[in-house]
């Protein structure tokens, strides 16, 4: 059976067509856990989102967006991390790699905290989440928002529990649902981003930041662009050195989370890749003497396993990678920690 995997700008893509056919659906496996291992991001084709469903989702983004400010901040997200929903305007959250590499730097966070993140954000949730329930607009604020995305949001957790059962029969643990059956999707997180025009300057002098290098805390994450770009990878074999994730039409991203990445131990056999957003990649998005960037949209959808769920080294990969080397801990306890560092 041939392998599924042709490369984009150095990140793999796997190709889900045949999934119910059980011997394609091995190869499948395979490739995606060599994907994970290798780089950690990977493009997802034939992954059961039609595209008119995903135009759809692109057009509420925008709509949701394109309402005035007073209306946008009728959904506000609540002060703190605690509760990580509803819509944050621009400059309100600081996404930065403070934890992990650079934790231990006072001047590197310091630094990067003075940088204004130029993005606003709404996040969405299952309606089942007792810790963070959603924060909606009023209905005849944009008639059909929350329908639409909740049945989004239950859409992407149907691929991400295949992604899942196809990473558990590609590490060969014991059995095809022993990621699905910890992960509910009840604690997962649909964002919409919306980055606007911005001067490519600022962006280029690093006064501004669409999105700084950083890694996603949970388990996986599947994410949709429009044709902008701008999103870039870590190389994994050359720390500092970022390619560009070009959007693939009909695609989907998916990249590897810190939660993850402690399941699958001391080598980090599955890597949680640091990653970025910054200037789209073509000249050509420049417009006017402002040289305004182009806006950008996307859609990530992070997963979470539920939050009693210990994570920790699985017994499969201590024979990949060696002794356990991350403590155990709680999903939830591992949220909180991370979510503490993202805002001021
Ligand atoms: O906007 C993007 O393409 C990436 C977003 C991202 O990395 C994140 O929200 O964690
Ligand atoms: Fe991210």
């Amino acid at each position: 059976m041939s392998s599924s995997i042709s490369i984009e700008s150095g990140i793999p893509i796997v190709n889900f067509a045949g999934w119910n056919d059980e011997h394609r659906r091995r190869q499948i496996a395979q490739d995606l856990v060599i994907a994970c291992h290798d780089v950690g991001f990977v493009y997802i084709i034939n992954h059961g989102i039609p595209e008119a469903v995903m135009d759809e989702a692109f057009d509420w983004t925008k709509k949701l967006f394109d309402l005035p400010h007073d209306q946008k901040m009728l959904a506000p997200h609540a002060p703190g991390p605690d509760v990580h929903r509803g819509y944050s305007y621009p400059g309100l959250e600081k996404v930065s790699q403070v934890y992990g590499r650079d934790a231990d730097d006072e001047n590197i966070s310091k630094a990067l905290r003075e940088v204004k993140d130029c993005k606003e954000s709404y996040e969405i949730g299952s309606e089942n989440n007792a810790f963070m329930p959603n924060v909606w607009l009023p209905e005849d604020t944009l008639p059909g928002f929350g329908e639409f995305g909740l049945s989004f949001y239950w859409r992407c957790n149907a691929v991400a529990q295949t992604i899942l059962t196809a990473l558990a029969i590609g590490l060969e643990l014991d059995s095809a649902d022993a990621l699905t059956k910890v992960h509910s999707g009840n604690y997962n997180q649909l964002r919409l981003l919306h980055y606007p025009a911005i001067r490519a300057e600022e962006l280029e002098k690093q006064t501004s930041a669409r999105m700084p290098a950083h890694t996603d805390w949970g388990s996986i994450t599947l994410l949709f662009q429009d044709d902008c770009g701008g999103l870039q990878v870590e190389d994994p074999n050359e720390k500092g050195k970022f390619t560009d994730a070009t959007p693939i039409k009909n695609g989907l991203m998916m990249n590897v989370g810190d939660m993850l990445m402690r399941w699958s131990n001391a080598l980090d056999y599955l890597k949680s890749t640091l990653h970025r957003v910054t200037l789209p990649r073509l000249s050509d998005r420049f417009e006017g003497e402002e040289r305004l960037t182009r806006e950008r949209y996307s859609i990530p959808y992070f997963l979470t396993p539920d939050m009693d769920t210990v994570v920790q080294c699985m017994d499969e990969c201590k024979s990949l990678t060696g002794p356990p080397k991350y403590e155990p801990i709680k999903a939830g306890e591992y949220l909180t920690m991370r979510a503490k560092l993202q805002y001021e």
